[in-house]
């Protein structure tokens, strides 16, 4: 028998994390509790499914043609990003980066006290890569010489962010970006974020600063990591405002 259908409007959050191997074989469901207004963090991982016809939250279709096209994006940008490095276009690709992918499906609901509170807690995405996509309600914020500064919707723009992993990939050239969502009072806020990261798969490869980028005067900043090791560091730390990348620095 399979699972109960869900009503969507009892949860208060759901966040789908596909795996994007080109089957679509699990839908991971992490469901917030309704204290979401008080809690930046999921305390309650409830279901993990097979995906079967119990979740009409969100378009299996159209999600699948939302990831095949942040693939070719996200290629297409691993290349601008290989040559702004002055590597070979195909440097970061040839690094896996655009290899693996998962898309998350943020929900926020309206909330009655938004200064009591956050949507999302600031932090910089584990990942090489983000691309996000945002409803037209707002509440995305960047860090910018220490100064919150809103990212304000553009109808069919896509939000890219550089996530942890190639900030220390090239030794600082690139910087990850912290940022927040502010909870509102409008309405209920979606975005959907294109993660590139392979951590969900298996490799054994480890990341550490690109040598091509080293030199005498520009020593190694970071230890090489695994993607496991990695995770496991940001997820224990957890959204406490801090740098997941701090720990893998080599001279603190
Ligand atoms: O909802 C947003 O605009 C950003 C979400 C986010 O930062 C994330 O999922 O990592
Ligand atoms: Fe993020």
């Amino acid at each position: 028998m399979g699972p109960e259908p869900l009503d969507p409007q009892e949860l208060p959050l759901v966040c789908s994390v596909i795996q994007s191997s080109g089957q679509l074989e699990s839908i991971y469901l992490f469901y917030l509790s309704s204290v979401l207004h008080q809690l930046t963090i999921p305390i309650a991982f409830i279901l993990l499914m097979q995906l079967s016809g119990a979740i009409e939250v969100v378009r299996r279709d159209t999600t699948m043609e939302f990831s095949k096209q942040a693939h070719i994006l996200g290629n297409a940008l691993f290349e601008l990003l290989s040559e702004a490095l002055g590597l070979s276009a195909g440097n970061l690709e040839g690094l896996d980066c655009g290899k693996g992918h998962c898309i998350l499906f943020n929900y926020y609901p309206p909330c009655p006290e938004p200064e009591l509170t956050m949507g999302t807690s600031r932090h910089s995405d584990p990942d090489f890569l983000t691309i996000l996509l945002q409803d037209s309600i707002g509440g995305l914020q960047v860090l910018c010489q220490n100064q919150w500064i809103d990212v304000p919707p553009l109808p069919g723009a896509l939000v890219v962010n550089i996530g942890d992993l190639l900030q220390l990939m090239s030794n600082e050239r690139f910087k990850s970006v912290e940022h927040r969502v502010l909870a509102n009072q409008k309405g209920a806020r979606v975005s959907i974020a294109c993660f590139f990261t392979l951590h969900l798969y298996p490799t054994t490869r480890t990341y550490g600063p690109i040598k091509e980028l080293l030199s005498e005067v520009n020593p190694p900043l970071y230890r090489q990591t695994s993607l496991q090791h990695f995770i496991a560091h940001y997820d224990n730390k957890g959204l406490d405002g801090n740098s997941a990348l701090t720990h893998f620095k080599l001279h603190k």
